[in-house]
């Protein structure tokens, strides 16, 4: 490993500093020290052991390591949807105990809107139910939601009628019109074509990044978590355990090729298959 990315992998996860003289970022997400278990009949299953990570306002936390090391689980934990087993979830410094409308899920899957509501009313519909807006102020925040992805011409149209991008865009949507503490992004382009993928990731970057959104999202793909993130938190294979942590918020689709970018890539991979994960810890 280089001296330069030795520099910008942290030695614990969750410490970032801020510079000297700038104003501390509030902790919006607190993991601290967090087992999760799978209780079955005959035996139970740890998913995850003892991982804490701090998502500060504006951060992008991309959690990445092997397929079943429990990137997913913690992301449901964090959305309220399965308990800890151990340690504790804080929002802003609240226990999380179930699910909110403060954290929005985007996941994968291209099924995740209500197929019987138009673009528009999928995007509304939570807003109604969750926010108590009234039709025309839902309807308003919709639409503009909605031209921020992109998709003004298909506000009435229904989910069948759109492509997996689209699909994706409106998911997107609805997730930033809730205007949520913490956006939650499951492998949310997994499932789409390369050159599709790419866009949207671009899209993505630029959205969140003109509205200051944080985010936790979950991905396979080290090239796309160093785009995404500002910041990796890379796990063993099961059971999830912290391996390291890297800054990645220097980085983006500009630097892809560049030798830092390369850098970045190969230490992430050598930490994530190498059998000497202390190193990430010294
Ligand atoms: N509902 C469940 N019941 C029992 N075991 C589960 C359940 N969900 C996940 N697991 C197990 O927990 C472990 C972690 O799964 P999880 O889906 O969180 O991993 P992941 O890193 O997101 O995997 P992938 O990248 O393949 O999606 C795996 O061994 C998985 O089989």
């Amino acid at each position: 490993m280089t001296a330069q990315s030795k520099a910008a992998l942290r030695s614990s996860p969750g410490d970032a500093q801020a510079s000297p003289g700038a104003t501390p970022q509030e902790t919006v997400l607190s993991v601290e020290n967090v087992s999760l278990d799978y209780v079955g009949e005959q035996e139970t299953l740890r998913a995850v052991d003892r991982v804490s990570l701090t998502v500060r306002k504006g951060e992008r936390l991309v959690l990445l390591g092997p397929s079943g090391c429990g990137k997913s689980s913690i992301l449901k934990a964090v959305a309220g949807f399965i308990p800890v087993s151990e340690g504790s979830i804080l929002l802003r410094g609240r226990k999380v105990q179930g699910p909110g409308p403060d954290r929005v899920v985007v996941f994968q899957e291209f099924d995740q809107l209500l197929p019987w509501k138009t673009v528009a009313g999928n995007v509304a519909f939570p807003l109604r139910l969750a926010r108590k807006l009234g039709r025309d102020e839902a309807r308003q925040r919709a639409e503009a939601a909605l031209a921020r992805v992109g998709l003004t011409r298909a506000l009435d149209a229904y989910p069948h009628t759109l492509s997996g991008g689209m699909k994706q865009r409106v998911a997107i949507a609805r997730a930033l019109a809730m205007e949520p503490d913490i956006l939650l992004m499951d492998e949310p382009f997994a499932a789409l074509d390369a050159l599709t993928r790419r866009k949207l990731q671009a899209d993505l970057l630029a959205l969140v990044k003109d509205i200051e959104v944080t985010l936790l999202f979950v991905t396979h793909s080290i090239e796309e978590a160093v785009l995404i993130g500002t910041d990796l938190h890379l796990l063993s294979a099961h059971p999830g355990r912290t391996v390291g942590t890297f800054s990645t918020g220097h980085l983006g689709f500009d630097d892809q090729g560049s030798p830092a970018f390369e850098r970045i890539i190969r230490d992430v991979n050598g930490l994530l298959f190498s059998h000497e994960n202390e190193a990430a810890h010294v």
